[in-house]
C-alpha cells in the first residue's frame, strides 16, 4: 500500500481525475492503463493485500496484450505456462473434440492460451502499481456512499476499516471494479440481469510435485452424472472442478476418500497423500450482465458489470478488456479530445462482446451437464462439430473473440469482412519489433507503403503513430483481406476505421493529450 492517499479529492480540494474502486485485476489494470495515458488515479480496496485464494486460471493472447500495455507481460511470462488447448471428453474420457492452442505467437505476439495462479498475477500487478507514481493505492477502506450527477464531479464517502474515519472525496470519474457483489453497482442503482444459468460446482485446487500424467490442456468431461473440468495451472498446481448434483453437498465430496475417487481418473496410482489441497470450496457458476454500465460519471467494469461461468476461461479477461476499452476514451475525454458522450460507447461496444462470450460459456456448460443418456448420444454427434464456433476456431491472424460490431464512435455500419471493430494483429514489423511495441499507448495509422510527408506530419501532430508496412507483410495481407489500404487503430488495438482515404482516417483520431 502507498504510504498515504493524496489530499486532493477531498471535498475541500480539487476533484481527483479518476477514483477506481476495487484493486483486483480489473481495477489495478484500469489504474495502470490510465497512468500510461498520463492520468492519475486513486485506487481503493477493502483489503490491504492480495486475496490469497486462486480463482481465474486462464487468459488468452488478446488479454495478454493488455498486460503488455501495463508493462506486466515479462513478469507474467515468468509465472504462466502456455496451455495446450481444450478437450471435450465423453464420460469415459474419450476425446469428443480437441481445440489446440498455439504456443507460438503469430497473431497477437503471445501464446494463445495461458495458465496461471491468480494471486501470483495480482502480486505482480501490485508490484507495477508500487512502481507507478500516478497510481495511489489505499487499502482497508470501503466506499459507503456515492452521489453521482450527470455533469458534476462524483462525491464518494469512504470509511477506513481500522479507524472508522470517514472521508468524502470528489472525482471526475469513478470506475466500479469491485467484483460480483459490487457496492458501486448497488449505490448507483444498476441491476445484474440474470442470463438464466446457475450451477453448483466444487472447485478443488491442489499443489503437488507428484507427476500427473495427463494432456497439458483443459479437459472438460461432458457427463450429466458428474461433469468435471481438469487443468494444469502451474509447475506444481492443478485445478479440478466437479458439478454438484442437486442432492449433494460440498462437504460430503470434500472428504479425502471422496476427493480421491473424483481425481483418480487423472492421478491413477499416485497416493492421495502426495496432494496438498489448497482450496476445496463450492461455487455457484452464474451468468449475468448489468443493465447499465454507466450511471452519470460512474462506470462498472469486470464482475461488477458481468458474470460468466468459467467453461471457456474468459471471465477475468473480460474485466481487463473492459479496462482497455474504457481507459483510452476516458483519457481522451479528460484531455478534451472527445466529448463525454463518447463514453457511452463503452457499454455499446463491450456489452454485446461479453454477452456473446457468456452465452458461449453457458452453451458449453449445458453441453457438459444436460440431457442424460440422450444427451450423451447427441454430444457424440454434435460436439465434434463445435469447431466452427468462435473462440474454438483459431486461424492465423484471427481474434479469439468476436469483433466489436456496434459503436457510437463509428458512423457507418460495418460490413462482416471489414476491419472496424476487430483487433489489429500484434504483427512483427520490418525492424523486428511488433506492432504493440512501436505504438505504445497511441493511435496508429497502418498503411501499405510510407505516408506522404504532409500526411506523416499531420499524423504526428495528432499523436498518431504511422506504421507503414509492405504489401506482402503480415499487416499488408491483413489490410488486403479487409479490402482496405489503411486502418486507424485505437490504443486498445481495435480498428476504429479503415479505408483508402488517409486524411479522412486521420481526422477520425481524437486527441489523447491535453488540448491547450
Ligand atoms: O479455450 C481454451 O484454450 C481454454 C479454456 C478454458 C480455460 C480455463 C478454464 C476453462 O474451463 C476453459
Amino acid at each position: 500500500m502507498s504510504p498515504a492517499a493524496p489530499p486532493v479529492g477531498r471535498t475541500d480540494g480539487p476533484p481527483l481525475p479518476v477514483v477506481v474502486v476495487g484493486a483486483g485485476p480489473t481495477g489495478v489494470t484500469a489504474a495502470l492503463l490510465l497512468a500510461g495515458y498520463g492520468i492519475p488515479s486513486l485506487l481503493l480496496d477493502r483489503w490491504t493485500g492480495v486475496y490469497p485464494l486462486p480463482r481465474a486460471v486462464h487468459l488468452d493472447d488478446e488479454v495478454y496484450r493488455i498486460l503488455q500495455q501495463v508493462g506486466a507481460h515479462r513478469a507474467f511470462a515468468g509465472i504462466s505456462r502456455p496451455g495446450a488447448g481444450l478437450r471435450l471428453l465423453a464420460p469415459d474420457h474419450r476425446v469428443l473434440a480437441e481445440f489446440r492452442r498455439d504456443a507460438t505467437v503469430e497473431a497477437h505476439g503471445h501464446p494463445q492460451a495461458n495458465m496461471f495462479d491468480q494471486p501470483e498475477l495480482e502480486t505482480l500487478l501490485r508490484r507495477r502499481v508500487a512502481e507507478e507514481p500516478l497510481v495511489t493505492l489505499r487499502g482497508g477502506v470501503e466506499v459507503t456512499g456515492l452521489d453521482a450527477t450527470d455533469d458534476g464531479p462524483v462525491r464518494l464517502r469512504v470509511t477506513d476499516w481500522d479507524s472508522g474515519e470517514r472521508t468524502t472525496l470528489t472525482a471526475r470519474y469513478v470506475l466500479g471494479c469491485d467484483g460480483a457483489n459490487s457496492t458501486v453497482r448497488d449505490l448507483v442503482g444498476a441491476r445484474l440481469r440474470d442470463l438464466g444459468f446457475a450451477q453448483r460446482w466444487l472447485v478443488v485446487d491442489v499443489d503437488t510435485d507428484a507427476p500427473v500424467d495427463a494432456w497439458e490442456g483443459v479437459h472438460q468431461v461432458c457427463d450429466p452424472h458428474r461433469a468435471a473440468t481438469y487443468m494444469r495451472v502451474g509447475p506444481r498446481r492443478y485445478r479440478w472442478e466437479f458439478r454438484l448434483l442437486p442432492d449433494e453437498t460440498a462437504a460430503e465430496l470434500s472428504v479425502p476418500s471422496a476427493l480421491h475417487r473424483l481425481i483418480r481418473p487423472w492421478t491413477g496410482d499416485v497416493p492421495f497423500e502426495a496432494f496438498t489441497v489448497t482450496r476445496c470450496a463450492e461455487y455457484t457458476f452464474r451468468a449475468g450482465v448489468a443493465d447499465r454500465w454507466r450511471v452519470g460519471r460512474v462506470f462498472l467494469l469486470g464482475d461488477a458489470a458481468h458474470l460468466t461461468p468459467p467453461f471457456i476461461g474468459q471471465g477475468m479477461g473480460a474485466g481487463l478488456r473492459d479496462a482497455a476499452n474504457l481507459t483510452w476514451k476516458l483519457a481522451a475525454v479528460l484531455a478534451g479530445g472527445l466529448p463525454d458522450s463518447a463514453l457511452d460507447s463503452y457499454q455499446t461496444e463491450r456489452g454485446p462482446h461479453v454477452t456473446s462470450l457468456i452465452r458461449l460459456a453457458t452453451v458449453i456448460g449445458r453441453a457438459m451437464t444436460e440431457g442424460g443418456e440422450v444427451g450423451n448420444v447427441l454430444r457424440r454427434l454434435v460436439v465434434p462439430r463445435l469447431g466452427s464456433l468462435l473462440v474454438f476456431r483459431r486461424k492465423a491472424l484471427d481474434s479469439a473473440t468476436p469483433a466489436l460490431r456496434r459503436s457510437v464512435l463509428r458512423q457507418r455500419r460495418t460490413v462482416p469482412w471489414g476491419l472496424p471493430g476487430r483487433l489489429c494483429p500484434n504483427a512483427p514489423l520490418a525492424d523486428g519489433r511488433r506492432f504493440d511495441d512501436l505504438v505504445g499507448t497511441s493511435f496508429a495509422l497502418v498503411t501499405v507503403g510510407p505516408l506522404a510527408s504532409g500526411a506523416e506530419r499531420a499524423a504526428r501532430l495528432r499523436g498518431v503513430v504511422p506504421v507503414s508496412v509492405a504489401a506482402g507483410s503480415v499487416l499488408g495481407r491483413w489490410l488486403a483481406r479487409g479490402r482496405a489500404g489503411a486502418a486507424l487503430v485505437r490504443p486498445d488495438r481495435t480498428v476504429l476505421a479503415a479505408g483508402h482515404d488517409v486524411s479522412a482516417l486521420l481526422a477520425a483520431a481524437p486527441t489523447l493529450t491535453p488540448v491547450s
